[in-house]
């Protein structure tokens, strides 16, 4: 599991200490860190799964305060170049990819056993910080609960070793005009804790060749 930053990764660790074969990581913030370090974790030991995981903006009223998220398509949103008539995403350009899609049977026993809502999760590189910008976000990606900063480079590191991923996220505040002061991180970072909790047992029956 990757998570951004070494409070998210201690308060996931808390409840999946002991497991075996799971490795709990602060992968670092953003998609490029996060993507290199995860890539390089894959290149070390043959995992069957990896999860990019923390804590998120929450669309309102889709995903609130304190809610929990499992991304059924992890998109990089800002992913592209701005034109006259609006922005293209780099596969438009004829470059790569913008998303990812976990395996769909997961994503379901993740939010049968967490409770997580189902949808899509954004990265972007730069938090949103108005009500312009998250609304011109859920006009682009209608089925968007969250955004962070890390899913799709976990993604991709994963994509390049050919393993699953998935991305669970604990919403610590509104995506929306910036107010720092509000971000309800301890909450999060509780319900966080309390959902790995409940995958213990999801993520110890998985195996990647019944999902293939
Ligand atoms: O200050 C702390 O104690 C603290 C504890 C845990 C995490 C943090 C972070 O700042 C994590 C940054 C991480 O959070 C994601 N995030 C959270 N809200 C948003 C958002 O509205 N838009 C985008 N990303 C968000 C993101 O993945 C960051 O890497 C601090």
């Amino acid at each position: 599991m990757a998570t951004a930053v070494p409070a998210e990764r201690d308060a996931v660790a808390e409840a999946v200490h002991g497991l075996p074969g799971v490795e709990v990581i602060a992968a670092g913030v953003g998609p490029a860190r996060a993507a290199a370090t995860t890539a390089t974790a894959l290149a070390g030991a043959p995992y069957g799964l990896v999860i990019s995981t923390g804590i998120a903006g929450g669309f309102a009223p889709h995903a609130p305060v304190g809610s929990l998220v499992v991304a059924d398509e992890i998109t990089a949103a800002d992913l592209g170049a701005e034109t006259p008539d609006g922005f293209l995403p780099v596969t438009e350009l004829g470059f790569g990819t913008v998303s990812h899609r976990p395996p769909e049977a997961l994503v379901r026993e993740v939010a049968t056993a967490t409770g997580a809502r189902p949808g899509a999760v954004l990265t972007v590189s730069t938090v949103t910080g108005t009500a312009v910008r998250a609304a011109w976000l859920r006009e682009r990606h209608p089925t968007a609960l969250a955004e962070a900063m890390e899913g799709f480079g976990v993604a991709e590191a994963a994509a390049a070793h050919g393993v699953p991923v998935l991305e669970i996220r604990a919403v610590s505040n509104p995506v929306g005009p910036r107010d720092r002061a509000a971000w309800r991180i301890g909450d999060a970072l509780a319900a966080l804790t309390d959902a790995f909790g409940k995958l213990a047992p999801v993520l110890e029956s998985w195996n990647p060749h019944d999902h293939q």
